[in-house]
């Protein structure tokens, strides 16, 4: 069958699952002339990186999938009281140990039989995952999956030093060039922590949302200051600015190679707070590093993490744990492009005013709900998050904002319910010039009244941007 049963023989599977402790098992093997197996090494046909490889045809994809190998891996692990089953060739070292000593603690057989079956589950979980594909019309949703993860690395604790953690890959198909913080390259600095991959991924993201050089700082996994400029140095400013205290040990991630000039900035940028203390942060996130710039960046100090990332994918299936059980979900990938602002007010935003609102609303997805961002000329200028109502929030971003707020756009990820005296209400107040929200409350003529009442511009999306 153009060797699809090669393998596949009672002479050779008996010879790997005949138990060397039954007599009967033994005999058995005699009476049919078989010999026994004490060792099974199988490298599989390379379905992942074939069906990963471009395109290949249906047809390829099928003859590609290994039943041969995986029959023999999971035989021998069966058996592995009597079989020595390697499927990852690092454990070849310990299997000519073995080879030449002649013995194997039980301990190690259990390991070898573990890791052969999870081989054969992360090997069938790609065909699974690739005939899903191949059958579902785009349905992102199987009833069941199998997510292969790989341990990248043991961290020394997880969000407490009293937890402990780890970090995982995902080999899922779909991710295989999705980037992202996961499959960064770290040039220097202290190991990652739990933290810093939560805090590094949401700057990350963040960042590539947007078109133009620009720089976000990230703290405890929200934007605390967002510029976009033609100068990535003046961006990288101004983002710092919009929030000093908060920026201080925080994640700078920049959608531009940092050069020369740009590192020497971060490493000398002193605190606007009190113009002294030189600004320090965990990580730099960047695209890319010109060589003098990477230099410049390591500086000294050993303890600078500087990780280099691609853009992370669009239409991802995101994951999220509860007690007992997964959330699903696709990812947000609304941009500004995708939605339109309608005028609800009677006065309509000017461009500038326009502007500024769909700078505030690519920030706002990215910080925690209930979420608040006042933004002007491209940059952020002061943001509320998490908090339980929209009005706290609210108020925080302006406490931020201060006087800069006037005439500036404010976004809200979802509706003002406008119940007690509203946000909206007190955002004219505050000298807002322009105020992006999905609308869709029962009380949406309430919010427009009162923009028309202060002549403020209201802009309804449609859609909102919730982040829990
Ligand atoms: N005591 C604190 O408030 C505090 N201690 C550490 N952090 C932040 O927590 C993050 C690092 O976490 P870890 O120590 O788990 O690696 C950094 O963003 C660091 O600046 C803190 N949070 C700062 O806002």
């Amino acid at each position: 069958l153009d060797g699809r049963v090669k393998t596949l023989h009672p002479s050779i599977h008996g010879g790997i699952l005949a138990r060397r402790d039954q007599e009967h098992h033994l005999k058995a093997l005699n009476e049919h002339g078989i010999g026994t197996f004490d060792v099974v090494v199988v490298n599989l046909y390379p379905f992942y990186d074939k069906v990963t490889s471009g395109t290949i045809s249906f047809e390829d994809g099928i003859e590609n999938i290994d039943i041969g190998g995986p029959t023999l891996i999971r035989a021998a692990a069966k058996n592995h009281k009597d079989v020595l089953v390697v499927v990852d060739h690092h454990d070849y070292p310990s299997l000519l140990k073995y080879l030449q000593e002649k013995q194997a603690g039980p301990q190690f057989r259990r390991m070898l039989a573990w890791k052969a079956f999870q081989h054969v589950a992360s090997y069938d979980s790609a065909v699974s995952e690739w005939l899903w594909k191949q059958s579902s019309g785009g349905d992102i949703f199987p009833p069941s999956f199998t997510v292969p993860l790989s341990m990248k690395s043991t961290l020394r604790y997880g969000e407490n030093p009293h937890q402990k953690a780890a970090f995982y890959g995902d080999r899922s198909l779909s991710l295989v060039n999705a980037g992202g913080i996961a499959t960064s390259f770290q040039h220097h600095g202290k190991e990652m922590s739990y933290n810093n991959y939560l805090d590094a991924d949401a700057a990350w993201n963040c960042v590539s949302e947007f078109e133009n050089p620009t720089c976000v700082v990230v703290k405890h996994t929200n934007p605390c200051g967002v510029a976009s400029r033609q100068d990535v140095l003046e961006a990288y400013r101004l983002a710092v600015r919009a929030d000093p205290v908060s920026a201080f040990g925080g994640i700078v991630a920049f959608n531009t190679t940092v050069d020369e000039d740009l590192a020497k900035e971060i490493r000398e940028f002193r605190s606007p707070t009190d113009g002294e203390t030189r600004m320090f942060y965990e990580i730099v996130v960047a695209p890319g590093y010109t060589e003098k710039g990477l230099e410049v960046l390591k500086g000294k100090s050993k303890t600078l993490r500087i990780l280099e990332a691609k853009r992370s994918g669009k239409n991802m299936l995101s994951l999220r744990q509860v007690s007992g059980g997964w959330l699903a979900q696709e990812s947000d990938d609304l941009t500004p492009e995708d939605i339109t602002f309608t005028t609800g007010s009677e006065r309509a935003p000017t461009d500038s005013e326009l502007s500024d609102a769909k700078f505030a609303w690519l920030c706002v997805k990215h910080v925690k709900s209930n979420a608040i961002v006042i933004a002007k000329d491209n940059c952020m200028l002061g943001m509320g998050s998490g908090q339980p109502n929209r009005v706290d929030s609210l108020r925080i971003a302006f406490r931020k904002a201060g006087e800069a707020a006037k005439g500036a756009a404010l976004a809200s990820d979802a509706f003002f319910p406008f119940a007690w005296k509203d946000a909206v209400e007190e955002a004219c107040e505050n000298g807002i010039g322009t105020i992006a929200q999905p609308g869709g409350s029962m009380r949406d003529k309430d919010a427009v009244d009162c923009c028309n009442k202060y002549g403020v511009s209201l802009l309804f999306t449609g859609v909102r941007h919730f982040r829990h």
